[in-house]
């Protein structure tokens, strides 16, 4: 009899096993269906270095997601712009930026000034968002930064320190970070 009900019992858990399995595939399978992750950035991305490390996070991050980069022209900066003429050039970004918005989207934007987040932070505001939106758009500024109409926009204004990473630069840290955050959520050994 004891046998009987340990068997029993095994076999159940077996069957929890399998069904969490199985539910698992169909989230990541639905996810990859629905879910959508787009960066929009001003500015060209020139390093050949750089190039291969975003193309290599984009194609990991491709099992979570449809993952879309879009490349914004900048405005030419002089180097001794007033402060109308530095205001003028965010905004004709600003316009750019905006244009490729919906209502629908979730939108982290990047900024010096926002919030300090850690790795684990922004998993959980990833999870967060992608119960309210099958759309995350993470905004990267140009030279001058961002126009304020984007940081207004956006529903999260998020900081990776206090440091100022070059535009290029940040789109790779930023495809890491959005890779590591979703590594996280799978309790993935990838984040130590
Ligand atoms: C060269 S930075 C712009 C610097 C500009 N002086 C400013 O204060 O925003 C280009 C873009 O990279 C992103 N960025 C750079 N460093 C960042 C950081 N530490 N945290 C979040 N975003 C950052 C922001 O989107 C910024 O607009």
């Amino acid at each position: 009899m004891e046998t009987f009900i340990k068997m029993w019992i095994n076999q159940v858990f077996t069957a929890l096993h399998f069904f969490s399995v199985v539910e698992k595939m169909i989230l990541i399978f639905w996810y990859n269906k629905t879910m959508r992750i787009k960066i929009i950035s001003v500015g060209k991305l020139k390093e050949k270095y750089l190039k291969a490390g975003i193309a290599e996070y984009v194609k990991r991050l491709s099992r979570f997601g449809q993952v879309e980069i879009v490349e914004l022209a900048d405005e030419k900066t002089p180097d001794k712009a007033s402060e109308k003429e530095n205001a003028q050039i965010l905004s004709k970004e600003g316009d750019r930026i905006l244009a490729k918005l919906t209502d629908r989207d979730f939108v982290f934007s990047m900024a010096i000034e926002g919030k300090l987040i850690s790795s684990e932070e922004l998993s959980t505001s990833l999870e967060q968002a992608m119960q309210q939106a099958s759309t995350l758009v993470f905004i990267i500024g140009g030279s001058l930064g961002l126009d304020p109409r984007v940081k207004k926009r956006a529903n999260a204004l998020i900081s990776f320190g206090r440091i100022t990473l070059p535009h290029q630069l940040m789109r790779l840290v930023l495809t890491e970070q959005i890779y590591r955050a979703f590594m996280i959520r799978e309790g993935s050994p990838y984040h130590k």
